[in-house]
This record gives structure tokens, C-alpha cells and sequence, in this order.
């Protein structure tokens, strides 16, 4: 079990939650996409001019002589940080949402030709996550892990290489901005880089994982009801985010006290998250920054999340960031793949299950 795909091969998802209805022929929400209501929900309501430092996750220039600094204070404080000036090309970016643009305003039979099978990884589908949940999200999404080019050729089988020479593109820009944020992260955390060797590896079974995974949020005629993508944390070390520009709510993280804050979308920033492996890896000083996407009554939202973190055979150390000897480990040591495997059955209480 060396690869995300094998080790997801055991777990089965029922078709019901992976086939994404027909949005366009939707009039009203009904049962299956209302999602019980609570405060929980509620998102903060803050004046568009609210500048308050608590209540705006930050903003990093990637060229700020401070950025190593400004990176692990934002990763430690909230798990998450908009990236400017990163070097992703703007026109890169454009052209991917602009790919999966033409991806989901297929058809819904043609889009289900690349329906992601109950055992693979890959392809159209609802998210993963839609498993745990009796109702469904307003969200369908497309999962690539390397090349797309087998499901590029059965949505266009005679004009496929644009979006797989676009996608790659993508990928590899999002991989090299992954690896100099994570040396970042590992000289913040005290962690030397040749534990983790696997930054930086481009083959083998010693090489990083990674997934992209577009999201697709058509417009839904009652948004107070239902849910793009439910609260989640991500399970790898790094999430890097593209949503579209357009300034309607979507993106939103959880922060203790201050309950649901919008991301608002900043021309061309990439928005960077922390997962699940790198709370662990961080041994908690990090948090694995809770987050869901809302959906809006006239707006087609986007957001294109890649994904990466260490291969399946990696063993975790916590113990490594330690801050000195008195300073307890919060996780055991564990392999990425248990920790992938154990999240396939309990969803968000993983964590807290592994907690020491
Ligand atoms: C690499 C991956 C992370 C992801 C599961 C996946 O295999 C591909 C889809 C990813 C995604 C995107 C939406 C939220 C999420 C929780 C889900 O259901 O599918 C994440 C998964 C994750 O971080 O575990
Ligand atoms: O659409 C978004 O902004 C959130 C996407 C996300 O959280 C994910 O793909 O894991
Ligand atoms: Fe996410």
C-alpha cells in the first residue's frame, strides 16, 4: 500500500455519494440538500471595511524579507495565510479555473463518463468527505492525482491536450511553491530538512503526494439551506486554494471565539492551509485550520485545491518539534497511510482520537 490510490481501494464509496445531481434542472432545494440549521452555521457579518487584524486571516508577500517569519506566526495563529507575489503566473492560474470552467458547463452525461469509481481516487464526483453526511452538498467536483490525460480524452477525445498541458503546468508550479513553503515551515518548526526528504523528491515511492482537486459551486435558489462543502479539515500538510474572484462569500475558516470568517478572494493570491499531517508533524503547534465553502443564489463559484504532503510510507514524528525535552508529545508517531486509512472511518474525529 505505497500510494494514495491503494490505500483508498479498501474503502467503498456508495454511489449515492459520489454522483452529483443534475444542478440545472434543480428549481428548489429539497430534503436530501438541506442541511439542518444552527448557530454553528452562522457566519460573522463584518462591514466590508472591517479591517480588524482578529477577524482578516493574513496576507503574506512572498518577496517580504520577513516572509519565513510572517508564514510560520500565520500557520501557528491560524493555519492559514493568502500568499501574494508567490511566482504562480496570474495567466496560469486564469487559464486552469478557465479549464475547469469548460470541464463543469459540460453536460451532466458527459461529465459522468469520468464519474470517479466507488474504489479509485480520481475523476467527477461529489467530494470525498460527502460519505460521512446523509445529505448531499451543492458541490461537484473533479479529482486529478498526475496526469489527467485518461479522463481528458473521454470528455474531448479529439481535443484534449489543451487542458492536460494547462493542468500539468499548474500542478508542477503548485508543486515547486509547496516544497519553498514547506522548507519555510520545517526551519520554523526546528525540523532539519533531510527528515524529510521527501520535499523536493520528483520519483518513487519516496516522493510527495499530491492532488488537485477542482470544485464546482453552481448557484443554488436557497443557499441559507444547504452547503457547498461541509466543515472539514484537509488531511495533507498543505493546501494551496485558488477560488474565483468574483466577491461573493465561499471560502470560510473556523476560528475559536470569532465562529465563521469569510476568505475574501484577493486578486490573483493563492489562499495556503494547514492539514491534518502537519498539525501532527507539527506536534500541535500548528492547527489544521477548520474550513467549509458556502454557496450563493446567483453566482457559478470555483476553487482549485492542490493538495500535497508526504508519501504513504512516511513515518511522522511529532517528537521532532518538539520545543525542548519538558515539552510533551501531543501525537504518537505514525505512518501518513494509517493516519489516511483511520480518516476514511471517523471523518473529523481523527484527530482528537489520536490525541495523547
Ligand atoms: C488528496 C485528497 C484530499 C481530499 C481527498 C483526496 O483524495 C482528493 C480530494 C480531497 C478533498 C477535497 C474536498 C475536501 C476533502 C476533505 C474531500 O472530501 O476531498 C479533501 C480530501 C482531504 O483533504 O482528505
Ligand atoms: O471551495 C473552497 O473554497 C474550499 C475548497 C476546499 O476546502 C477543499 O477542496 O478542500
Ligand atoms: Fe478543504
Amino acid at each position: 500500500m505505497n500510494t494514495l490510490l491503494e490505500s483508498y481501494k479498501d474503502y467503498h464509496i456508495n454511489l449515492h455519494h459520489i454522483i452529483p445531481l443534475d444542478f440545472d434542472s434543480i428549481q428548489e432545494v429539497s430534503d436530501v440538500h438541506s442541511w439542518p440549521q444552527s448557530n454553528d452555521f452562522l457566519t460573522l457579518d463584518l462591514e466590508p471595511n472591517d479591517k480588524s487584524a482578529a477577524s482578516i486571516i493574513p496576507i503574506i508577500d512572498f518577496s517580504d524579507p520577513n516572509v519565513s517569519k510572517l508564514i510560520g506566526q500565520a500557520c501557528e495563529t491560524w493555519g492559514s495565510f493568502q500568499l501574494i507575489n508567490h511566482n504562480v503566473p496570474l495567466n496560469l492560474i486564469e487559464s486552469a479555473e478557465s479549464e475547469a470552467r469548460k470541464l463543469f458547463s459540460l453536460p451532466t452525461s458527459e461529465k459522468r463518463k469520468t464519474l470517479r469509481s466507488p474504489s479509485e481516487a480520481t475523476g467527477y464526483g461529489l467530494a470525498r468527505m460527502s460519505q460521512f453526511f446523509s445529505r448531499l452538498l451543492w458541490q461537484e467536483g473533479f479529482t486529478i492525482m498526475g496526469s489527467p490525460v485518461d479522463h481528458a480524452k473521454k470528455l474531448w477525445p479529439d481535443d484534449y491536450q489543451r487542458f492536460c498541458d494547462v493542468i500539468e503546468d499548474f500542478q508542477d508550479k503548485l508543486k515547486a511553491l509547496s516544497e519553498q513553503l514547506m522548507l519555510i515551515i520545517l526551519d520554523y518548526l526546528g525540523i532539519p530538512k533531510e527528515e524529510m526528504k521527501w520535499v523536493g523528491s520528483n520519483s518513487g515511492p519516496e516522493c510527495a503526494t499530491s492532488a488537485l482537486q477542482m470544485n464546482s459551486y453552481p448557484p443554488c435558489p436557497d443557499p441559507t439551506l444547504t452547503i457547498g462543502l461541509a466543515p472539514h479539515t484537509d488531511t495533507y500538510f498543505l493546501t494551496i486554494l485558488h477560488q474565483t474572484s468574483n466577491p461573493t462569500r465561499g471560502l470560510e475558516i473556523h476560528r475559536d471565539g470569532l465562529g465563521w470568517v469569510s476568505v475574501n478572494p484577493v486578486h490573483g493570491a493563492l489562499v495556503v492551509n494547514a492539514g491534518d499531517l502537519l498539525h501532527i508533524a507539527s506536534n500541535g503547534r500548528f492547527p489544521s485550520v477548520l474550513h467549509r465553502a458556502v454557496v450563493n443564489k446567483t453566482n457559478h463559484r470555483l476553487s482549485l485545491a492542490y493538495f500535497y504532503g508526504p508519501p504513504m510510507n512516511y513515518q511522522l514524528l511529532p517528537s521532532l518539534a518538539k520545543l525542548d525535552d519538558d515539552d510533551p508529545s501531543v501525537y504518537p508517531s505514525l505512518k501518513v497511510k494509517d493516519y489516511v486509512t483511520m480518516k476514511e472511518k471517523h471523518f473529523r474525529e481523527t484527530l482528537s482520537m489520536l490525541k495523547l
